[in-house]
């Protein structure tokens, strides 16, 4: 090995070798390893059979990168429009979302967003289960996560399994009774399951949205699924139900219309997004936005940036799921403990999360995913900002009054630049902390967030946590729980799942149909 290093060394040129000391270029083999790398493996060498590093230029055979091959494959079956095989086995508890079979109410009036944006006319792709009493007053709103499609459970025009497949059926021991009520599940808008997103036709040109599609809330999704009741005749919800963001639209809906919605649920939501959460989602979409295939959102005709998806989807794996969960499934094992550890997945885990971002990578789309994302970020039911999008909303309605030409898309239009100085290390960093909202670091919920659910006063609300979330932590139903009671509502049922209950973290919505499912059931009989 000695006299091979010595070998290739004396085979590169000078340059490469000119910024070591004189020293030790009298004695290669002294080299740090790392320098002898630098040097030897001039090239980093693919040995899928194209381009194979020859070893003997090599102390050490080249790693090899399937994990990489298999993108780059996808890359060009993509480009040669070659058939993808779809990744639809289970890799878990989780459910496969599937889409399909929906009905679709198009709005023939414009939908006005809370950010300024406009859609000329709108989508909602929706499914029902059960009867809708004469009356029309057993409707229930089923509001979903980031993922899911309206599909929520299986319908003779889609009789795939949906995400909530076990927690609707007729009888009492469902979470949501279909001999009761009336269940409704629509596709957000921005989402890529039917209703109105980035994907759709823009009106105006006929081309997709893509990143000419306006920043939307969770509120205006709301809004949109509202003018679906007002379509169906119902006036009023007997109840709103959601999981995860569908937690956080089902208090937004009671916060909006609380004279439309009778009881609330809101699981594993929040009525707010912590920084935490923003953090783990701005991630993802940084990492997404990086795929060259991106193109700043205008992909459409071309390769979907199926690598930035894939990872974002690996990232966002690691927040539904929990550490302990992970101890009990997968523990350190890894995939082939015959085999030398390699940088591709490898144990476990990694192979676990390379084949959740597998499923998703082509499922969804990648603009949804960004502006669902950040749907979620802006979400805050507090009352300085709940006053201050209805001000902006004011302000946005008087221009279209005044007929100012252009004057949505103006204040649509985002003219944020980044700051000229970038962030500053602080080094009184607890000082930092105690400027900041030192209230929710007390557990206690802000002042502004009472005022702000104090619509919600004199409804039933059920408010659902588990400990093992790390994306929607226990203390954000507890802040939700003690601001409708701080707020004046003695009618607030809490539920706290312990890590003894629950460890699959804020996942726990879609599999637990005893110990969410079951107190969902209870509230709303
Ligand atoms: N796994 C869920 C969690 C977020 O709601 C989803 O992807 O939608």
């Amino acid at each position: 090995m000695q006299s091979l290093q010595r070998i290739v060394l004396r085979q590169q040129p000078l340059r490469h070798l000119s910024r070591y000391p004189s020293n030790i270029l009298r004695k290669p083999s002294q080299l740090p390893t790392n320098h002898l790398r630098l040097i030897h493996s001039t090239r980093p060498g693919r040995q899928n059979g194209t381009a194979t590093e020859p070893q003997s230029t090599s102390s050490n055979p080249q790693m090899s990168f399937p994990c990489l091959d298999a993108l780059e494959t996808r890359t060009s079956n993509l480009l040669n429009k070659t058939t993808i095989p779809k990744q639809t086995s289970g890799s878990g508890p989780e459910p496969s979302y599937t889409s399909g079979g929906y009905q679709t109410f198009v709005s023939p009036n414009p939908l006005h967003l809370d950010w300024g944006g406009t859609l000329p006319t709108y989508f909602v792709a929706y499914e029902t289960w059960g009867t809708l009493n004469p009356s029309k007053t057993n409707a229930i709103l089923l509001q979903t996560g980031l993922s899911a499609s309206s599909h929520a459970h299986s319908t003779p025009a889609n009789p795939s399994p949906g995400w909530w497949e076990k927690f609707i059926g007729p009888g009492p021991s469902y979470a949501l009774d279909t001999d009761k009520y009336f269940i409704i599940c629509t596709n957000v808008i921005g989402g890529c399951y039917g209703s109105t997103g980035p994907s759709s036709p823009d009106p105006a040109s006929g081309q997709p949205y893509a990143t000419k599609f306006p920043i939307v809330t969770l509120e205006d999704m709301v809004r949109a699924q509202f003018t679906l009741l007002d379509h169906l005749g119902i006036e009023k919800l007997a109840a709103s139900v959601g999981s995860s963001m569908g937690g956080m639209q089902s208090l937004a809906s009671g916060v909006l219309f609380p004279e439309r919605v009778g009881k609330v649920v809101s699981i594993s939501g929040c009525g707010r997004s912590h920084p935490y959460s923003i953090a783990m989602r701005f991630v993802q979409r940084q990492v997404l936005m990086s795929d060259p295939n991106w193109s700043r959102g205008h992909y459409y005709d071309s390769i979907p940036p199926h690598v930035g998806m894939k990872l974002a989807r690996e990232i966002a794996t690691v927040t539904y799921r929990s550490g302990p969960e992970w101890e009990n499934r997968f523990s350190r094992r890894r995939a082939d403990a015959s085999q030398p550890p390699a940088l591709c997945p490898d144990f476990l885990i990694e192979t676990y999360l390379d084949h959740a971002g597998e499923k998703w990578c082509l499922e969804y789309d990648a603009n949804s995913l960004l502006y669902i994302s950040k749907a979620m970020d802006l979400f805050d039911l507090s009352k300085g900002v709940q006053d201050a999008a209805r001000d902006r909303r004011d302000g946005y309605e008087t221009r279209r009054n005044e007929d100012v030409v252009g004057g949505d898309l103006e204040g649509a239009q985002c003219t944020l630049t980044l700051p000229e100085q970038a962030y500053q290390e602080q080094e009184d960093v607890v000082g930092e902390e105690k400027s900041a909202d030192v209230s929710s670091s007390a557990r206690q919920p802000p002042k502004d967030l009472v005022a702000g659910l104090a619509a919600l006063k004199n409804h039933k609300v059920l408010v659902i946590g588990v400990e093992s979330d790390i994306l929607f932590p226990a203390w954000q139903q507890r802040e939700v729980v003690d601001a409708l009671r701080q707020g004046g509502n003695t009618n607030v049922e809490h539920v706290e799942l312990g890590e003894d209950i629950s460890m699959f973290g804020h996942d726990t919505f879609l599999l637990d149909t005893e110990n969410v499912g079951g107190p969902v059931g209870r509230f709303l009989q």
